[in-house]
């Protein structure tokens, strides 16, 4: 079954169509590749599945079979829906600990401090934080760490699905291999994974399925290889790259 499903989901922003009647669904333990040129409606696509900052115009989206469209994003999260930001968003004021421990406020688990204060740490050493780098302040850590500390931000609400918006922007090639890696693990912890990525060799190497959007509107939609394949993708999207 599958575990999100959208079906003609559309987003305005006055005149202009930002997402355009789009349909699709993830089934449950894959990762499922979205591209698209800047301005496609890829970010915007994420906002109104998770409802940060706001929800669909119109159209159904369905999170485990009930209907999510248009429920706040904090209520959307504790149904097991998390997400992370294209720019790396983290309290700067705060240590790494604290960042990820706030996480598990919006998740779906309630449970007592000390175990709260198990998973934030669990959680921060999957991405790859050591214990050293706890209480150092969010502010202060590299692009890379940024990156984690919103995984694990992510990771320590226990979500059944995860949506990360460009993992890979700003990264060197060693951090984008190591991007892909880590991706790669939380799937392997059972967690359904949306990815957007500009980073075509990132999103080949890892979904199983992948979407083009062009202006709001589904442009191809299948198995990644026949996808890039696609002369209408080649056009839209891959055709300055392919001639650069
Ligand atoms: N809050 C907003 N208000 C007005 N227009 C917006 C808003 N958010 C997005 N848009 C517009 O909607 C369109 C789609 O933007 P969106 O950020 O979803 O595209 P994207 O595919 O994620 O682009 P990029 O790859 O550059 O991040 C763009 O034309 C953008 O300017």
């Amino acid at each position: 079954m599958a575990l999100l499903e959208l079906v003609d989901v559309a987003k305005s922003f006055g005149s202009l169509k930002a997402v355009d009647g789009v349909s699709f669904s993830v089934e449950a333990g894959e990762i499922f590749g979205i591209a698209g040129p800047n301005g496609s409606g890829k970010s915007t696509l994420f906002n109104v599945i998770t409802g940060i900052p706001f929800g669909p115009d119109r159209g159904m989206i369905r999170f485990d079979g009930e209907e999510i469209g248009g429920l706040s994003g904090n209520r959307i999260a504790r149904r097991g829906l998390a997400r992370t930001f294209q720019r790396e968003t983290s309290f700067d004021g705060l240590t790494v600990f604290e960042n990820a421990l706030m996480g598990l406020s919006f998740g779906a688990t309630k449970m007592p401090a000390a175990q709260a204060h198990e998973a934030t740490a669990e959680a921060l050493t999957f991405v790859g934080i050591d214990f050293a780098s706890f209480g150092r302040l969010a502010g202060e850590l590299s692009v890379y760490q940024r990156k984690c500390l919103m995984l694990a931000t992510a990771i320590a609400m226990k979500p059944r699905m995860l949506l990360l918006d460009e993992p890979a922007s700003s990264l060197t090639k060693p951090e984008i291999e190591a991007s892909v890696e880590l991706i790669r693990r939380i799937a392997g912890r059972g967690i359904t994974i949306l990815l957007i990525e500009h980073v075509l060799t990132f999103l080949m190497s890892l979904s199983q399925h992948l979407l083009v959007l062009n202006q709001g509107s589904v442009l191809a939609m299948g198995a990644p290889r026949s996808v890039i394949e696609d002369p209408r993708v080649i056009e839209a999207y891959l055709g300055t790259r392919r001639a650069a």
